[in-house]
C-alpha cells in the first residue's frame, strides 16, 4: 500500500521536520497578541501521549494591515534567519480545507522582556541588561548582514529564554533593504509604533539599520527603567507632547520635540556610560549614529569596566 501514488504523495511530508500536521498540534493556552496575528502554545504530540514538543504558534489574524502575503513573508524571514539571539523557526502548519496558515516556533517559558524585567526587578543587575543588550545587538548585527531591517525592535518583542539569554521575535514588520538603496521606504504605515521610531522614519517612512540603531536605544531605555509602565516610552513622550491629541498630528508633535532635541530622560540610577550610549542612538542625523558592532564593542566595555 505505501508504494501506491497516494501513500507516495503523503509520506515526504512526515520526513519534512518543518510540516506541522494539524491534527497533532494540541492547543494549551493563548500566549498573547502581536499587531499581526495570535500567539498560542502548543504541544506537538504525534505520538499522542503528551512527549511531544512545546512550540509557540502564531496564527495570522487578516485584519486591514495584515494578509496572507504579508504573513508568508515573515513565515520565509523566520524560516531562513539562524542566529541565537533570534527565535527559531520550527516550521508551518496548513489547516486542512481552510486558507490559512500557522507559523511554528520554538517556545521559550520566560515570556517578553516587559513581563520577566517586572517579575524580576529586585534581581536583574545592570551587569545582566548590559548582557541582554549586548544579545540584542548581536542578533541585529546579525540581521544587517542579511540586509534586514526589524522596524519594531522594542522591549516587547524580545523574548527571554533563559535568565541569561534573550532573543529577538516577531518579524511581522520586517523589511529588506533593496541592495541598490540603503534604506527601505514604507507605503502604507499602518498601525505604526511611533515611540520607538527614528525622525527620519516618522516624518519619511524611511527605515534603514541606523533607524533600528535608534529603537535600539529606546529598548536600553526600557531595559534600564527595568520595562515600568509608569517609565515606558509612549507615556514619557505623550508627558513631554502634552495632551492636545488635537492638531497637529501626535506624530508631527513627536517629530518636533524631537527635532528640538528632547529625549528620554536618563532613567533613575542609570550609570552615565549607559545613558551615554543610549544618546549616541538618538543622534538626530542617522549617518551620526553608531552601528551595531560599535554598539555591541561599547558594551562589552562597559561590562567589563562593570567586572573590575
Ligand atoms: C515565539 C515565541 C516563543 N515563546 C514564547 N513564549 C512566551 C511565554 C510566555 F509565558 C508568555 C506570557 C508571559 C506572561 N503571561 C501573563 C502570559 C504568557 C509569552 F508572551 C510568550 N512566545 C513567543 N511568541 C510570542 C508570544 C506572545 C506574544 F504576545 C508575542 N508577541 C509580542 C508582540 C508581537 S507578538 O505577537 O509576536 C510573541
Amino acid at each position: 500500500v505505501t508504494q501506491s501514488p497516494v501513500w507516495r504523495a503523503i509520506s515526504p511530508a512526515q520526513h519534512d521536520q518543518t510540516l506541522f500536521e494539524e491534527r497533532h498540534l494540541r492547543y494549551i493556552h493563548p500566549l498573547g497578541k502581536g499587531n499581526f496575528g495570535s500567539v498560542e502554545l502548543c504541544r506537538y504530540d504525534p505520538l499522542g501521549d503528551n512527549t511531544g514538543e512545546l512550540v509557540a504558534v502564531k496564527k495570522l489574524q487578516p485584519n486591514k494591515q495584515s494578509t496572507l502575503e504579508d504573513f508568508k513573508k515573515e513565515v520565509k524571514t523566520l524560516s531562513i534567519l539562524h542566529c541565537d539571539y533570534i527565535v527559531k523557526y520550527r516550521g508551518v502548519c496548513y489547516s486542512t480545507g481552510r486558507l490559512s496558515m500557522s507559523l511554528v516556533m520554538e517556545y521559550l517559558p520566560n515570556g517578553s522582556l516587559i513581563g520577566y524585567m517586572e517579575n524580576n526587578r529586585h534581581n536583574v543587575t545592570p551587569r545582566r541588561m548590559l548582557l541582554f543588550a549586548s544579545q540584542i545587538c548581536k542578533g541585529m548585527e546579525y540581521l544587517q548582514t542579511l540586509r534586514y531591517v526589524h522596524r519594531d525592535l522594542a522591549a516587547r518583542n524580545i523574548l527571554v529564554a533563559s535568565e541569561s539569554l534573550v532573543k529577538i521575535a516577531d518579524f511581522g514588520l520586517t523589511k529588506v533593504i533593496p541592495c541598490d538603496k540603503e534604506y527601505y521606504r514604507v507605503t502604507q504605515p499602518g498601525e505604526s509604533p511611533i515611540f520607538w521610531y527614528a525622525p527620519e522614519s516618522i516624518n519619511e517612512s524611511r527605515f534603514s539599520h541606523k533607524s533600528d540603531v535608534w529603537s535600539f536605544g529606546v529598548v536600553l531605555h526600557e531595559l534600564f527603567c527595568y520595562c515600568d509602565t509608569n517609565s515606558n516610552p509612549k507615556r514619557l513622550c505623550m508627558q513631554e507632547i502634552g495632551h492636545n491629541v488635537q492638531s497637529p498630528s501626535i506624530s508631527m508633535q513627536l517629530a518636533n520635540i524631537l527635532k528640538n532635541n528632547w529625549r528620554l530622560p536618563a532613567p533613575p540610577n542609570c550609570q552615565p556610560k549607559v545613558y551615554n550610549l543610549m544618546k549616541q542612538c538618538w543622534v538626530y542625523n542617522f549617518e551620526e549614529r553608531p552601528c551595531f558592532s560599535d554598539l555591541g564593542n561599547q558594551i562589552e566595555t562597559i561590562m567589563q569596566d562593570e567586572r573590575e
